[in-house]
């Protein structure tokens, strides 16, 4: 069954885990539990099945739908079956790129039950990320939408597929379908039982920010990411009687699970999938479906804190606002709680395990100063200098954590774990904090060479190397510069070669638009140098180069 897909996918063992001692010990303190996520949502749906647990507008013209949880159980099921008799099985991975919509949640649950592996693709990535995520998993099947942001991702799928050869099926939640199949017709009747995965077991492949060439892909099992919702629900006090708003991209780590989606599902919860962003269509569905609780990036959490004073919606159901992914600044941060009648909770998290948040019963000085503090009592941090030596507590310094939650290696890049972890396990977070008195982490800033564009992370050397396949490109290096919005633009400094055609940035752009690069990628700003700054040593100084303001082009 899963040959074709085996035979292609890099021969490395399974990703490093937690050492027995640390998973038994992980085990005693009740963090994990043996339970699975296909074992949740069955537990669910038995207790109350007529409850609705998502609310989404991805009906016809954008109308409203709902399942209830007896409804999402046995969709899973019946989607399940379907997945299975086309060969979709334990182990296999199935590269997911839906919007906003219920059938996102469907085919995770689905996906979860067979203990086949969801790698998460967001819906701006385009063929540079996807083709690579298919290859690199060597992925047994794409999910798609039809349409979706005026894109069409049938398109895309055709290019995908002729790049992957791992890919027997790409499935499209469209009446559309195209040249593919269409996700509807794939639920079949559910079968007797099959067993599904272990607790222990992988459950999916979350995706890194990254500060690497290519994205690296992240191993979480069903123990560990449940107890990181079970955590996330008693710090954001998420019960049965919660209503969460997922703003940003579902397959983000931070909708998924901070508490997100799959944590509003594990209290038995309603997930309200918004199909857009803006104040004006998230204002009407908070007063409408009764949001309780969302999760924004800084840059929203501006818009919607100036829009709020003057909207005519009722906003009054909401009671927490979760602001993380980037930077949120002081100034802003007091104006949340003000402008939209609610509790503002800083949230600085991973995709790789280590969450933090500040109280709801926090004081409030904390809560706008500080990024909070960790899930778990369990949650190791060290804050070290360049030697790997602790600072005192207040002294900034590097990020080193491990935990029940935080993964101990990248799926299949044992090179990049040499580096991205310490000899005794802990991750090397990249970013740089430091401790208050409290045990709060405030962020600092960040030691890895990536851009938070408003909380899209983008890794310099994914772009650079792009930048360098032109032809007239000699050499390039992409940096942050401040923007008032985003907190972070991207800049590309480029040497050009000499005697080469000359090209102009729009070229350039256009240049890596064709290579299929995601458009937050696309550097804001491209400017030309005749050489870069360099350090003593004589390496490219990044540093230098963010702070050299050059004419924008
Ligand atoms: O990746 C992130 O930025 C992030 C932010 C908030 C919460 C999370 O879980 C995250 O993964």
């Amino acid at each position: 069954m899963t040959d074709t897909a085996e035979a292609l996918t890099a021969p490395a063992g399974p990703a490093p885990t937690w050492p027995a001692e640390f998973a038994e010990r992980y085990r005693a303190a009740g963090w994990w539990r043996g339970q699975t996520f296909g074992g949740m949502l069955r537990e669910r749906a038995g207790a109350h099945p007529g409850r609705v647990a998502v609310v989404d507008f991805g009906g016809p013209d954008g109308s409203r739908r709902t399942w209830t949880y007896a409804e999402l159980d046995r969709r899973a099921d019946a989607l399940a079956t379907g997945l299975a008799a086309r060969g979709i099985g334990h182990g296999d991975k199935v590269v997911v790129q839906l919007p906003n919509v219920g059938e996102f949640l469907e085919v995770v649950f689905a996906l979860f039950r067979l203990g086949a592996l969801p790698v998460f693709a967001l819906p701006a990535h385009r063929l540079s990320e996807i083709s690579y995520f298919c290859r690199f998993t060597g992925a047994a099947a794409y999910i798609v939408p039809g349409e979706h942001g005026g894109y069409d991702y049938r398109a895309l799928a055709t290019q995908v597929l002729a790049s992957c050869p791992s890919l027997r099926h790409v499935l499209v939640a469209s009446d559309d379908a195209g040249p593919f199949e269409a996700l509807s017709e794939v639920y079949a009747r559910p079968a007797p039982r099959r067993t599904g995965p272990s607790a222990s077991d992988l459950a999916f492949l979350q995706l890194s920010g990254g500060s690497t060439g290519v994205p690296k892909l992240i191993p979480r099992t069903h123990d560990d990411y449940l107890y990181s919702l079970r955590g996330s629900n008693e710090i954001c006090a998420v019960t049965e009687d919660s209503v969460y708003l997922c703003v940003l991209p579902a397959a983000h780590n931070f909708p998924l699970s901070s508490p997100g989606s799959l944590g509003t599902l594990h209290a038995g919860g309603r997930v309200v999938m918004c199909p857009q962003p803006s104040p004006d269509t998230a204002f009407r569905i908070i007063q409408d479906e009764g949001v309780t609780l969302t999760g924004l990036v800084p840059p929203l959490a501006l818009v919607w804190t100036e829009a709020a004073p003057r909207t005519a919606y009722d906003l009054s159901s909401l009671q927490v606002l979760l602001v993380g992914g980037a930077t949120f600044s002081e100034e802003a941060a007091r104006r949340v709680a003000p402008a939209l009648g609610c509790t503002l909770q800083q949230v600085f998290g991973m995709a790789e395990g280590l969450v933090n948040y500040t109280r709801l019963d926090d004081d409030p000085e904390l809560r706008v100063t500080t990024q909070g503090r960790p899930i778990s009592p369990d949650d190791e941090i060290l804050v070290v200098d360049d030697e790997d030596r602790p600072v005192p507590v207040g002294t900034t310094g590097h990020l080193l954590t491990r935990g029940p939650y935080t993964i101990r290696g990248y799926w299949n890049a044992p090179e990049h774990n040499e580096r991205a972890f310490t000899e005794d396990g802990f991750y090397r977070t990249g970013d740089l904090v430091r401790l208050t008195p409290s045990g709060h982490l405030v962020v600092e800033g960040r030691a890895k060479d990536q851009i938070n564009r408003g909380g899209e992370k983008i890794a310099a050397e994914e772009v650079e190397n792009h930048l360098l396949a032109h032809a007239s490109v000699h050499d390039a290096n992409v940096v942050a510069e401040p923007d008032p919005y985003l907190g972070e633009r991207s800049c590309a400094h480029v040497i050009l070669r000499d005697g080469a055609e000359p090209v102009g940035a729009m070229a350039l752009k256009s240049f890596l638009r064709g290579r299929g690069l995601a458009a937050y990628k696309i550097p804001d700003r491209i400017v030309f140098v005749d050489a870069f700054p360099t350090t003593g040593v004589g390496k490219v100084s990044k540093k230098d180069l963010r702070t050299a303001a050059a004419p924008s082009a």
